[in-house]
């Protein structure tokens, strides 16, 4: 593995009597995508709300490039990683470009306030900011649409602009909540070269996905979580090869029956398409009457 821009350490997170997540360790190294996988209600959501600071780990310690961090979400994104949500969170009634602007106000020195009320210093840095935030948005493929309000997006462009807000903090590694879902394939397939795209901007990247197909793609390495534990870790194929993930996914087939049932029915397919075709053909008259 390369440098490890984040470390989480033995992370646990308990709602009352529920452990959610369990003594994960996870490490991403700088250059890295890794993928975090897990049938539904398996805390993915959970521990990404513990390294950004939502959530405070009941037990465990996240590092970042080194440095502990402080469970506050604005002293995260302050100190380097970004990220977006499961449900789009924009702002609806601002402009494409509004909304990556809000996006910078941690790299500049006006703050969120003064974003959103536009007060003097705001107007001042404005055009440096403006530049930056058009890059990001040529680069997620949105700048034709700057004036346009977010909410009139279509879906998957709401993701996109999501990822172009989370990039003008300037981050080290990026966070990614579902970024393919309610997307069509070509809309998934888009997004596959956008994340290789930041990772080539030197930007690590962490993402939580349930299409299997765009994590594989993708991921130099993938960690499996069930029940709040991590339960393999490794390059995908390995991953998709482990037979406990298999299971994790899929359950534990039954024995006997259902192949018995199976086996019955390719035989009933191919005694029907071996029949004779006049038999086939008196049928379908029967059938017509
Ligand atoms: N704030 C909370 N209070 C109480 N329980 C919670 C809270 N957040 C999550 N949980 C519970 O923790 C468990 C893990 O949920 P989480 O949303 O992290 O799973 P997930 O793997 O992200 O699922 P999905 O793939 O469906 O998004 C679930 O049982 C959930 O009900």
């Amino acid at each position: 593995m390369t440098t490890p821009v984040l470390e989480a350490r033995a992370v646990t997170m308990r709602f009352g009597g529920l452990t959610a997540v369990h003594s994960v360790d996870l490490t991403v190294g700088s250059g890295e995508i890794v993928g975090l996988i897990g049938p539904n209600g398996a805390g993915k959501t959970t521990f990404f709300n513990c390294l950004t600071g939502l959530y405070i780990p009941t037990e465990g310690t996240v590092t970042y490039q080194g440095t502990v961090l402080p469970p506050k979400p604005h002293l995260v994104t302050q100190a380097g990683i970004a990220r977006t949500f499961q449900n789009i969170r924009l702002f609806a009634n601002m402009t494409v470009l509004e909304n990556v602007l809000v996006g910078r106000h941690t790299r500049t020195k006006e703050g969120l306030w003064s974003a959103l009320l536009r007060g003097p210093g705001f107007k001042k840095a404005e055009k440096e900011s403006e530049a930056r935030a058009m890059d990001l948005l040529a680069f997620v493929g949105l700048d034709h649409k700057r004036d346009h309000l977010a909410r009139n997006l279509p879906y998957g462009e709401q993701r996109k602009l999501e990822i172009a807000r989370a990039l003008a903090s300037e981050p080290g590694l990026l966070l990614l909540d579902e970024p393919t879902a309610g997307m069509n394939p070509q809309e998934t397939r888009a997004t596959e070269e956008l994340v290789f795209a930041i990772r080539d901007k030197g930007i690590a990247v962490l993402v939580i996905e349930h299409d299997m197909r765009f994590i594989f793609n993708l991921c130099d390495r993938v960690a499996v979580l069930v029940q709040g534990e991590k339960l393999v870790e490794g390059t995908s194929d390995v991953v998709q090869a482990d037979e406990r993930v298999i299971a994790a996914y899929l359950g534990t087939p039954f024995e006997g029956e259902p192949g018995e049932e199976e086996a019955a029915e390719v035989a009933a397919a191919e005694a029907a398409a071996d029949a004779p075709a006049d038999s086939t053909t008196g049928s379908t008259e029967g059938d017509s009457q």
